[in-house]
């Protein structure tokens, strides 16, 4: 078998799906996207074509190194999100091809069942409480919201006593019923990380997720010396090299590597297991599409560590387009009492709806996160 084409397809609501094709019919889908930069992400994925076309799909190891070392530079979000979509679209090629679905071809289910969280309050957490009773009543019990909004990397009792109300009147409506992770999402600079963590800690959230931004890691093991909350992080950083530091140096409970942007299965399943050995559990980052869904959970059935699954349904990025609206098999992503069951079908096990994909292609918008700025007209951490 030899692959013939590689098509892209940037579609609404901030995604880009990828269709691999071979000279045997076999047809695989990825989800190679950067959200924000999609147009660069599909022009690395064309860049990427000579290393691909007419070589043997079955063989993604070999174009997995070909691609992350072959032209001499490597890593960081743009490379690796395009590496993980290909890489996606080569699973999916292998479990179609010998009937069977991914994660059976990663050593089978550890586990019958997997758990999903959902986001509430959107950019700037407001009303999460009826959010979180709306979704309560769907079966969710456990959420994650951003837990400021922009904050000044030195800022004042007062915008952290604000976060703190707002986790106090959740623990106040709803008690220990349900948990919540708190995404700082890289606002919190290091001089506010430590006070934030303090006085959250007697709410006892689930988690806090990138505490700092990644490219101030040096900070989690001294923040995890000073606070009981397990810490999270891991949708912008890359690949297993860049994991192996945050491992060596301690600190994180949580890593949360994003199956569209560290490198695919083959990456993330490597991630998975060195986490496990330094006994820290994975929680995949995904609030994109069905195919960057599909994948997760074929990593999470497969690694024993793997405790909470993101899903971007009616998450507040996906204006003008919704998980499952290019996906034929809606049925297979149901979510019972907080959980997904494993998906059976062969590949990926995400049944494409092209003719809406093409359509949707067709004039999709260039989607943007907005540019927040600080009262003093710094530009603020969004
Ligand atoms: O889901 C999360 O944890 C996020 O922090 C969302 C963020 O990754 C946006 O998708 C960026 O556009
Ligand atoms: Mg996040």
């Amino acid at each position: 078998m030899k692959i013939i084409k590689l098509t892209t397809y940037r579609v609404p609501p901030r995604w880009m799906l990828l269709k691999i094709e071979t000279d045997e019919g076999v047809v695989g889908w990825g989800e190679p996207v950067i959200e924000g930069r999609a147009r660069t992400v599909e022009t690395a994925v064309q860049e990427m074509e000579p290393y691909l076309i007419g070589q043997d799909p079955a063989r993604i190891n070999d174009l997995w190194q070909t691609m992350y070392r072959a032209g001499f530079y490597r890593g960081g979000a743009i490379l690796m999100s395009a590496i993980a979509g290909i890489d996606q679209a080569l699973w999916d090629i292998k479990g179609k091809v010998l009937g069977q679905p991914v994660h059976q071809l990663l050593g089978g289910l550890v586990r019958d069942r997997m758990k999903m969280y959902s986001w509430v309050g959107g950019d700037r957490p407001s009303d999460i409480i009826e959010h979180i009773r709306t979704l309560r009543a769907g079966g969710f019990d456990t959420f994650k919201m951003n837990a400021t909004e922009e904050l000044g990397m030195l800022d004042t009792a007062a915008a952290v006593d604000k976060a703190v109300e707002r986790v106090a009147e959740i623990r106040a409506a709803f008690g220990n019923s349900i948990e919540f992770g708190l995404d700082f999402h890289g606002r919190v600079a290091a001089p506010m990380a430590k006070t934030l963590l303090r006085e959250l800690e007697p709410y006892r959230p689930l988690f806090v997720e990138e505490p700092v931004l990644a490219e101030q890691a040096e900070y989690y093991p001294r923040l995890a010396e000073m606070t009981s909350i397990p810490l999270a992080a891991g949708e912008r950083m890359y690949s297993r090299f860049e994991f192996k530091h945050v491992f060596e140096a301690g600190g994180l409970s949580i890593v949360q590597p994003d199956l569209s942007h560290a490198g695919g299965i083959t990456e993330c399943m490597k991630i998975a297991s060195m986490a496990e050995a330094y006994d820290v559990t994975l929680a995949p980052h995904c609030p994109l599409g069905p195919i960057a869904l599909a994948s997760c959970l074929h990593v999470d059935f497969a690694s024993y560590n793997a405790v909470l699954q993101e899903q971007s349904m009616g998450i507040h990025y996906n204006r003008g387009g919704e998980l499952l609206d290019y996906v034929v098999n809606k049925e297979d992503f149901r979510i019972t009492d907080g959980y997904m069951q494993p998906l059976t079908k062969p590949g990926l096990g995400v049944i494409v709806d092209e003719e809406k994909v093409i359509e949707a292609s067709r004039n999709a918008p260039d989607w943007r996160n907005p540019v927040w700025r600080h009262a003093d007209g710094s530009v603020a951490e969004w």
